[in-house]
């Protein structure tokens, strides 16, 4: 039986994927998996019994990924599930900044007692008068599942598209339309472009890259959409560049305590993925990785440990190992089998960065002698009997 603790709600159609196999608790410290969309869980304790983490969602921002892994816990994101959903209002976000839809919507309920509001309203209309998006050029910072869907869709409003990723999948790189300009660097966007949509994970590199500086080298008026994260966009200058003028608008899903009070920022309580088609392509996306994980031990979008596939286990026993990417790892595995006399008949070893796994497929069930063995080689992290 895996018990698994759900940290935000998620879509029944997934968690009806789950079998008996699988029971939910409200106790996490018991769960050996845990599914999550915004919840933060960086002040988390991360109990012992957890092998999993499934992010139902793409930013894995709110989830402590290197402690995870030092535990041996493998997290997961669910790409490009929830993607169009963000597409849709990215352009609702491109139109709601060019055109005064919310202002004029207001004015038609401050006015909905007016007899005569079919005719007031023609002369009161100027005030709502936009822009269109047509022939503008957008440029987008981040060309993954999101940037390319809002690229394209934009692409055939009409819009000139500017796009940069320096980390392109080709995937993502196949589906961009051949209309859009692929330019080496961001500074490039900021300087031509009308509208900038960023669509960029929350890291190092990326934190507050829109702020003063940048900002002064983009057009003056330029819009600036945010469906991304708020720590993108340093608040304080964002504040100066829309009171200047400098910024028309500031377009975002993430507002926080300072850029729900400026005038000029329209925005969203993080809705982009908020439909129930993206809810529920993540919810089933997250279940089947980890089922697939729990019940064979194989890794597929995994954000802190290597991708892995190790098939159904065909044999006696399969055990999985999470552990250090140093050298002699593989030899002591080896060893350990050799001397509990268990045969292995198949082995599959793939590290990450500092990270690795190995599952062994073996000729006989495991016992707990050699789990306590395995366990005690410097530099393994976890160890799961898996059948
Ligand atoms: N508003 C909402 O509800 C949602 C927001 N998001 C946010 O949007 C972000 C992007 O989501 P996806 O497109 O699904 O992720 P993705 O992983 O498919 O795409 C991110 C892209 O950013 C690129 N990138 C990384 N560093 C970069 C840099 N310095 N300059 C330019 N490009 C860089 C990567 O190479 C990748 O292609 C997520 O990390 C998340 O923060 C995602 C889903 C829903
Ligand atoms: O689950 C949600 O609503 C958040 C979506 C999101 O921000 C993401 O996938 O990165």
């Amino acid at each position: 039986m895996v018990k698994y603790n759900c940290l935000n709600p998620i879509a029944d159609i997934g968690l009806n994927l789950f079998t008996e196999q699988y029971v939910k608790t409200d106790a996490i410290d018991e769960a050996e998996a845990v599914l999550v969309r915004s919840a933060a869980m960086h002040d988390l304790e991360l109990s012992d019994n957890l092998c999993a983490i499934a992010r139902a969602g793409a930013g894995v921002n709110n989830i402590p990924l290197d402690k995870c892994a030092e535990k041996g816990i493998v997290v997961f994101n669910t790409p490009g599930a929830n993607a169009n959903g963000v597409k849709e209002l990215v352009v609702a976000g491109l139109m709601l900044a060019s055109r005064d839809l919310v202002g004029g919507m207001n004015w038609v309920k401050e006015n909905k007692e007016d007899a005569n509001i079919a005719k007031t309203m023609e002369k009161a209309k100027s005030k709502f008068a936009g822009k269109e998006i047509q022939g503008k050029k957008l440029g987008i910072v981040g060309l993954g599942a999101i940037g390319v869907l809002v690229a394209n869709a934009a692409n055939r409003l009409g819009m000139e598209v500017y796009g940069c990723d320096p980390f392109i999948s080709v995937e993502h790189a196949w589906n961009l339309s051949r209309d859009i300009k692929y330019v080496k660097t961001r500074e490039e966007i900021f300087r031509e472009c009308d509208y900038i949509s960023v669509h960029v994970p929350l890291l190092d590199d990326t934190r507050q890259m829109i702020n003063k500086d940048t900002m002064a080298t983009m057009k003056d008026g330029v819009v600036i959409l945010n469906f991304a994260r708020d720590l993108l966009v340093n608040d304080d200058d964002m504040a100066e560049a829309l009171a200047s003028g400098k910024v028309g608008k500031y377009v975002t899903d993430f507002p926080n305590a300072k850029t729900a009070n400026m005038e000029g920022v329209i925005a969203f309580p993080h809705l982009g993925a908020s439909t129930a088609e993206s809810e529920d392509n993540c919810a089933v996306m997250a279940v089947k990785e980890i089922v697939d994980f729990m019940d064979n031990g194989n890794i597929k979008n995994s954000v802190n440990y290597p991708s892995c596939d190790a098939g159904i286990c065909a044999s006696e026993g399969r055990i999985a190992i999470n552990h250090r990417n140093i050298p002699n790892m593989l030899s002591q595995f080896t060893t350990v089998f050799a001397a509990e006399n268990i045969n292995i008949d198949n082995m599959v070893n793939k590290s990450r960065g500092d990270f690795a796994y190995t599952v062994i497929d073996i000729a006989a069930s495991s016992t707990q002698t050699l789990v306590e063995k395995l366990t005690a080689i410097n530099g393994v992290l976890k160890i799961r009997v898996v059948k």
